[in-house]
């Protein structure tokens, strides 16, 4: 039995383009950003996949990117669940604030830390850590079940939530995990064994 999921962040945000921390606020995607999403659907098509279940956040960026994926794969309508347990983290007062800015108010250091490190949250937001407390529970009650079922699964999500579930199936350290980053519209195609490891991991990054 074939056990497929797929993993991909969204494409390019109004405010990924401007350089502002997003976190739960719902911008919409760029004209890049559509395109990458077409590009993704396109890559995966390719790749003569399709997808029996589908997942992503409540945020627009993600959706959007899942229907147009949707769309190249002839399987728009897909059954779709959506939950706020996949939304990026939350980047809290950081919110809205240019990220060059950030780095010239609080270093760059400092700044690196709040978007990469493991359990340092930014002021007021959620670090990676907090992320995976929502992410982790949700994937292993709605996610992996279908999966191990043997239902195709594509979710389409943001780049910290992802970080924080690629931490749990490729088993990275907090050291590892810091040097992770998820390129936008990128399909990640991972193969799971019946346990729910990890067979191989294929990352369409170009
Ligand atoms: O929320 C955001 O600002 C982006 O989606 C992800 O930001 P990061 O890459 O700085 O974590």
């Amino acid at each position: 039995m074939e056990r497929l999921l797929v993993l991909v962040r969204h494409g390019q945000s109004e405010w990924n383009l401007k350089n502002l921390f997003t976190g739960w606020k719902d911008p919409g995607l760029t004209e890049q950003g559509v395109t990458e999403a077409h590009k993704a659907g396109q890559q995966l098509r390719d790749l003569k996949l399709t997808f029996d279940i589908a997942f992503t956040s409540v945020l627009s960026r993600a959706q959007r990117t899942l229907d147009i994926m949707l769309e190249e794969l002839g399987q728009t309508g897909l059954e779709t669940l959506k939950d706020q347990a996949l939304n990026e983290r939350d980047y809290g007062d950081l919110t809205g604030m240019n990220k060059d800015q950030a780095r010239e108010e609080f270093g760059e250091e400092q700044v690196h830390i709040w978007r990469r490190s493991y359990d340092v949250p930014p002021p007021g937001g959620e670090s990676l850590k907090m992320t995976a407390e929502r992410v982790l529970p949700y994937y292993k009650s709605e996610i992996l079940p279908r999966v191990l079922e043997g239902k195709r699964t594509l979710v389409s999500a943001h780049g910290n939530s992802l970080r924080s579930l690629i931490m749990e199936l490729e088993n990275l350290s907090p050291e590892e995990i810091l040097k992770r980053e998820l390129g936008t519209g990128t399909p990640i195609v991972y193969r799971i064994d019946e346990n729910g490891g990890v067979l191989s991991v294929q990352d369409l990054a170009d």
